[in-house]
């Protein structure tokens, strides 16, 4: 078996990410495939019974994920500081060797139809000091969704990263949106600017949910661009 992947990027942290990653492994499950979330860096972890790493997107995923698959596999970095990764890994006394993630990439691909990798942060945060969450699609050959928080100021966050996106050669496949404030004024014609002007199609809007789950987020959106070569 040799999955595809698709990789989850966003306008920042805490636009919506996590939630719209476990939407789509929802809506690709419920189309009778076998599908596995992966977070190769993460920054913000809790220690577990037996004092290891475990990060909350991390075990969302891992839960979603339709057969078991070991925790170091869906998240080989791990660290305890809710940094950027250079920094967070720096306190660990760490590098992030993108060698390792391929690998584990490899492993969750040969697992399943699909595997859905969430990024950390936005689209330039470091990793390295010269490998970058923008170098990560094109190392793992996968193409890029873009998630936008939906909120005042996401217009210029969501234009600057699709036109560094398509700058950086990766192909993106659309875009998402998710209702993160609940107070947003004209979210849908916001909604409506964004689709003129970003360059790629809208694959669904998920409006602020009380109770956020996959289940529920996978209702609003349309995954028929993933399927097509
Ligand atoms: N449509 C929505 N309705 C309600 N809550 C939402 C919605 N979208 C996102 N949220 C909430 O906003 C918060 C941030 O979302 P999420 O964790 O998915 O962002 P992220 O981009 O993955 O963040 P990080 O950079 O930490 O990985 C979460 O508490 C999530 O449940
Ligand atoms: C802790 C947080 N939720 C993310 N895991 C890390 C976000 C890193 C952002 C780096 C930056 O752009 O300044
Ligand atoms: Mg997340």
């Amino acid at each position: 078996m040799t999955g595809r992947g698709v990789f989850i990027t966003g306008t920042d942290t805490g636009c919506g990410k996590t939630l719209i990653s476990l939407g789509i492994m929802a809506a690709l499950q419920q189309r009778g495939y076998t599908v596995l979330g992966m977070k190769p860096v993460a920054s913000g972890c809790d220690r577990d019974a037996q004092g290891g790493l475990i990060n909350a997107d991390a075990r969302a995923l891992q839960a979603q994920s339709s057969r078991p698959v070991a925790y170091s596999t869906i998240n080989p970095f791990a660290f305890a500081l809710p940094l950027a990764p250079p920094l967070a890994a720096a306190h660990a006394g760490r590098i992030i060797q993108p060698d390792l993630i391929r690998t584990a990439y490899a492993q969750l691909r040969n697992q399943a139809d699909w595997v859905i990798v969430e990024g950390i942060g936005g689209w330039r945060v470091p990793l390295t000091a010269d490998f970058a969450v923008s170098d990560l699609p094109n190392w793992l050959e996968i193409p890029v969704i873009l998630t936008v928080g939906l909120r005042l100021g996401c217009v210029n966050h969501a234009l600057l990263t699709a036109e560094r996106l398509i700058a950086d050669r990766v192909p993106l496949i659309g875009w998402i949106g998710s209702s993160v404030d609940p107070d947003m004024v004209a979210a849908d014609e916001t909604c409506a600017l964004l689709t003129e002007l970003l360059p790629r199609p809208c694959l669904g809007v998920i409006p602020h949910l009380t109770a956020p789950n996959a289940g529920a987020v996978a209702e609003y959106l349309d995954i028929t661009p993933l399927e097509s070569p």
